[in-house]
């Protein structure tokens, strides 16, 4: 059987600079997904024209409108990249130039050209589940998200919450907490 080998990280996107190049219908997916998950991302994006949605997607978030075509320039301070023009040639300028400088690099219709994919994402207060296909099925990756945030309760954070707060009181040594945690927890996973 084939395997998805990608490894998933939880990036602070409030401490990174992200950069859209694009301002059409996949920029305007790539962006509210990205704000869906973390409003407070930082946000540049660069194109001649801006969807409407995108405009005011922009207003509710830390999010910059550059209206110019894509320029090297425009990487600098950046970490990570995002190519959607309907352009091919330009996108793939994207990618070299981000190769370049070694930043990490999605171009949205161009699985080969992706340092990074983005995923299904469901949110329930402190918890977090990213999902990927690997690249074969975004349809299937939205099912996902859709499935488990209809499955995941609500009150999932309050049992982080809750377990937080039993952490902070448990004396002892690490192996000693370890083992009281686990034992307080073993019914969720029991069958
Ligand atoms: C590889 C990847 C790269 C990347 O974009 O990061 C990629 C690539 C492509 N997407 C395409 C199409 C669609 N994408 C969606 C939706 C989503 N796509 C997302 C991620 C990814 N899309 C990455 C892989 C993720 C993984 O590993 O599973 C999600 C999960 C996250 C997000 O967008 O933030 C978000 C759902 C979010 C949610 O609902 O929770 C839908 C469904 C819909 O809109 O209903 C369709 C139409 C139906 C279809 O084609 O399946 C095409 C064909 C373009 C064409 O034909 O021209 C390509 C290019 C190709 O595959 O070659
Ligand atoms: N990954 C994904 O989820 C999907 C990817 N795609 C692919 O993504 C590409 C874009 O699709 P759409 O957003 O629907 O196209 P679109 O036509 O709605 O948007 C293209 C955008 O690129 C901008 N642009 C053009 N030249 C530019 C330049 N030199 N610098 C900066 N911006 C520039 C345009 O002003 C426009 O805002 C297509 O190639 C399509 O095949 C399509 C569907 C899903």
């Amino acid at each position: 059987m084939e395997r998805n080998n990608l490894y998933p990280i939880f990036l602070k996107t409030k401490n990174l600079n992200v950069l859209i190049i694009g301002g059409g219908f996949v920029a305007e997916e790539k962006l509210t997904f990205l704000l869906k998950s973390s409003p407070d991302a930082h946000v540049t994006m660069v194109s001649p024209m801006f969807r409407e949605g995108t405009v005011e997607l922009s207003k509710k978030g830390c999010v910059t409108l550059i209206a110019d075509v894509y320029r090297n320039s425009y990487l600098e301070g950046k970490h990570m990249v995002i190519a959607t023009t309907d352009i091919p040639e330009i996108n793939i300028q994207v990618w070299k130039d981000c190769r370049a400088q070694a930043k990490l690099v999605n171009v949205a219709d161009n699985p080969p050209y992706c340092d990074f994919y983005m995923g299904g994402i469901v949110t329930k207060g402190n918890v977090k589940i990213a999902i990927s296909t690997n690249g074969k099925s975004p349809t299937t990756a939205k099912r996902l998200r859709q499935f488990f945030e209809n499955v995941i309760p609500e009150n999932i954070d309050d049992l982080v919450k809750n377990l937080n707060e039993y952490r902070k009181t448990i004396k002892g040594n690490f192996e000693e907490k370890v083992e009281k945690l686990n034992e307080f927890t073993k019914s969720l996973v029991e069958k």
